[in-house]
């Protein structure tokens, strides 16, 4: 791979393939963080769905401060793939999770890109191994993998594969950081990254009891919402273990609930989704939404995140103005300060 030819934090201009609901929510980050963004997606009514994807993310945006001369103008829609990434500084991919069609859209990018840009993949589990093997230069393609919506999510997994460039993995990893995300660059490659694979042993699990009519799609999400997801915005699952233990920590929390740990709690293996599980989740999803529409579900998560992002000290709190004209700082979910 040709060294890049830009400094990660000289990036301008950044080019994303496929504008669907993680595509458009990083054009939406990439836009507020001041970049001129160039698009493509092949869907007939992609740019209508994308322009309404970032008008509903802006708000969010807004709260949480733009960049100076940030502005949804700044998004250009390309006619063709090569068009939208002729002159990019960064490609980031968010084709669909088909490995065939990653292989052969990350090599249509490499054909396309100019030389030593590095591009990156959303893929939310492939290895860049598998991936990059139609790429005429491999070492430029990385995965970035990140978290919806990633306009608010600050983490983004970088990983390369057997042929990357040790040099592209460095160049996304500080990129990313300019761009504002939290990073986490890993050495080696691993089906799902590191958050992935523990979401998805939590997920088999929620399967697993639906499919089994042990719980319900309500009892699952308040059993994490009223329960761990409150110590996991802040303090992650060893950690909060650890206080598990009293003032024993980790090694008391082990030698008490090892055991335990052979038990047969949990089933691994994921179930088998058949037409019966399929509709037991999509009616338990309805029935938790109670009537609100998707729109309606994504501003109260985006105001969610936003809240617990002020709460837990990782965004400014909000400046307020009082009835007696001082002004006072308040975190979103309201505690005075
Ligand atoms: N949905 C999620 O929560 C997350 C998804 N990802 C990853 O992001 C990627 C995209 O997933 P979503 O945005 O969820 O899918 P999506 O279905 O919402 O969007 C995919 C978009 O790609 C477009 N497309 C189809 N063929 C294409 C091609 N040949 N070239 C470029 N674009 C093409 C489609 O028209 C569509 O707009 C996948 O790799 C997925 O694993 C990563 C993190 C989270
Ligand atoms: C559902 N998903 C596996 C595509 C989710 C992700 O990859 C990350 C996320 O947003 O949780």
């Amino acid at each position: 791979m040709p060294s890049s030819p830009c400094a990660p934090d000289h990036v301008r201009r950044v080019a994303c393939v496929g504008a669907g609901v993680i595509g458009g929510g990083w054009v939406a980050h990439f836009l507020a963080r001041g970049y001129d963004v160039t698009a493509w997606d092949p869907a007939p009514d992609a740019e209508e769905k994308l322009r309404r994807l970032v008008a509903a993310a802006w708000p969010a945006l807004e709260q949480i401060g733009l960049a100076d001369g940030a502005s949804p103008d700044r998004l250009t829609v390309a006619a063709t793939v090569a068009e939208a990434v002729a002159d990019a500084q960064f490609v980031q991919e968010s084709a669909p999770e088909k490995l065939e069609l990653k292989r052969s859209l990350l090599a249509q990018l490499d054909a396309a890109a100019p030389p030593g840009v590095v591009i990156a993949s959303s893929t939310s589990g492939y290895p860049m191994t598998d991936m990059q093997t139609e790429a005429a230069d491999p070492g430029r393609l990385v995965v970035g993998h990140p978290f919806n919506p990633p306009y608010l999510i600050p983490l983004v997994e970088v990983v390369g594969g057997e042929q990357t460039d040790a040099a592209a993995v460095e160049w996304a990893s500080h990129f990313y950081e300019a761009a504002g995300k939290s990073v986490i660059t890993m050495e080696r490659e691993l089906p799902g990254f590191i958050a992935n694979r523990l979401q998805e042993a939590l997920w088999r699990e929620a399967l697993h009891m639906v499919a089994n009519g042990e719980a319900t799609v309500k009892e699952i999400d308040d059993s994490i919402t009223e329960g761990p997801g409150l110590r996991w915005a802040f303090m992650g699952p060893c950690l909060t273990f650890a206080l598990a233990g009293g003032e024993g920590g980790m090694a008391h929390m082990l030698d008490h609930f090892g055991p335990s740990l052979k038990s047969p709690w949990t089933r691994l293996e994921a179930p088998e989704l058949d037409d019966t599980l399929r509709t037991a989740m999509v009616d338990g999803c309805d029935e938790a939404a109670g009537g609100r529409t998707i729109a309606q579900l994504v501003a109260e998560r985006d105001q969610g995140v936003i809240d617990v992002l002020r709460a837990t000290g990782r965004l400014p709190r909000q400046r307020t103005e009082g009835t007696d004209g001082n002004a006072s700082t308040t975190s979103s979910m309201g505690d005075e300060k």
